[in-house]
């Protein structure tokens, strides 16, 4: 259930697109960023240069924004014709307010990424709320770039460092590539506390080319979430935050100071757009395949801001290539998983920051495994009709699960018991109303 679910905070991302993308003037050579958010950049730039006749050159950070902008018609240059930039502007899938320190690299472009940010008098990050963390490490991984040959022994130091290392791969279970025809190893290290050294400590390690920790790097972020856009620029001089707007004419929603123990003002910034009196839980959307298990965690992400995990993704390769197969898994085959699932739910119950895992736990005795180590996820359960679910199915793309394992599935679904903590949902409902529904339930426990 993965990449072609709508995307809810489309709207926010363009916001804050569009909002950067007019800081770009005549003349300017400019860096484009890869990405979701990157797309909504380029295409309003590409816009400008059509219609207002905006004058630029650019460089995009991959060979999908390259071929984006391309189509838009924004003309192209060379580090050769500009060695520097005057501005980038790219997405983050990490922000740290109070620094502007982020994570980058969820779309394999980290390298090119940061060479071009790194050539720009101005890097600025472009992103809906739900990016911003307390620490960096919190929501996503850190992607490390690895040159293929020898990239064992590479996860092996970057394990001994402290991270849970996963080559990132296809569905088909292939090695994702990069542009530059390297390896990203996924590293997941909890909360970083000084990102500059294990940024250095990665360095460190022959074979590794690039990291996914962009530190001191962002001149200013532009964010849209429900407040409205938010400008934030980082000042060297105390280690506070201000926030400037662009321009002073338009209205751009301030974050109010606030005076710290020395009395000087300092910005209070939430580090996600926490629906208030939420109590961090663990969440388990489940249900059989087409339920829309993905829609709505990653709607209740973009709303509670807390880590959110696909659970298809810790599939092991073998049952993926069985379900691609259509060939059922049985117990034998979801025992592992379900290991993976619960060992995720644990870190998160350890971090204290709550977490989201869409997760089909069709039966009990699988739930059990989602509840060991003393764990009480709240299961939310998506429930629709067969033909609802056979229908959405068979439209849905990119995915290896295949129509033909419905059936198995509903046989093997036992609904959530009376003496388990569970929210049952229709899965007709329209996904905004459901996810109402669930933050509502939350705020009364
Ligand atoms: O490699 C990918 C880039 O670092 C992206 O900028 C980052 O993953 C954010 O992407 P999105 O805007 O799609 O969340």
């Amino acid at each position: 259930m993965t990449g072609k679910a709508p995307d809810p905070a489309a709207n926010l991302k363009q916001q804050a697109a569009i909002k950067a993308a007019s800081l770009v003037q005549d003349g300017m050579a400019v860096g484009l960023g890869t990405g979701s958010t990157a797309f909504f950049v380029v295409a309003e730039l590409g816009r400008r240069v059509r219609e207002e006749g905006l004058k630029i050159c650019a460089i995009p950070t991959s060979d999908a924004t390259e071929a984006q902008a391309r189509e838009e018609g924004i003309p192209l240059t060379t580090f050769a014709a500009h060695p520097e930039l005057d501005i980038t502007i790219d997405g983050a899938d990490e922000i740290e307010p109070r620094t502007l320190n982020l994570v980058k690299g969820r779309g394999g472009a980290l390298l090119r990424e940061k060479i071009v940010a790194s050539a720009a008098k101005q890097f600025v990050i472009v992103a809906d709320s739900s990016k911003y963390v307390d620490h960096l490490g919190m929501l996503c991984p850190v992607p490390v770039e690895v040159i293929p040959f020898g990239w064992e022994n590479v996860a092996v130091k970057l394990g001994r460092m402290g991270a849970h290392v996963t080559p990132r791969k296809h569905r088909d279970g292939s090695f994702y590539l990069t542009d530059e025809k390297n390896l990203i190893m996924d590293c997941v290290f909890g909360p970083i506390e000084d990102p500059h050294k294990l940024g250095t400590d990665i360095h460190s390690i022959v074979g590794v080319v690039e990291h996914g920790l962009f530190i001191e790097m962002a001149t200013q972020a532009i964010t849209a979430g429900p407040e409205g856009i938010r400008v934030i620029t980082p000042t060297v001089s105390d280690g506070l935050i201000a926030t400037p707007a662009l321009d002073p004419s338009e209205p751009v929603t301030r974050v109010p100071p606030v005076p710290n123990e020395n009395g000087s003002s300092k910005t209070v910034l939430p580090t996600q757009p926490v629906a208030s009196g939420i109590k961090k839980q663990l969440l388990v959307i489940m249900g059989v395949s087409g339920s829309g298990k993905t829609t709505i965690a990653e709607g209740l992400r973009n709303e509670l801001g807390w880590p959110f995990q696909e659970g298809d993704d810790l599939h092991p390769a073998a049952n993926v290539a069985k379900m691609a197969a259509s060939i059922p898994l049985n117990d034998e085959d979801r025992w592992p998983w379900l290991a993976r699932c619960q060992e995720w739910l644990a870190e998160c119950n350890r971090a204290g920051t709550g977490g989201i895992l869409t997760c089909s736990a069709l039966k009990h005795s699988y739930r059990d495994v989602l509840r060991k180590g003393g764990l009480e996820p709240i299961f939310i359960y998506l429930h629709t009709s067969e033909a609802v679910l056979l229908e959405r199915l068979k439209r849905r793309r990119g995915h290896y699960m295949p129509p033909t394992l419905l059936p198995s599935q509903l046989q093997t679904l036992e609904a959530p018991a009376a003496d388990e903590h569970a929210l049952s949902m229709s899965a007709d409902t329209n996904p905004a109303e459901t996810i109402a529904e669930i933050l509502s339930y939350l705020k009364t426990i």
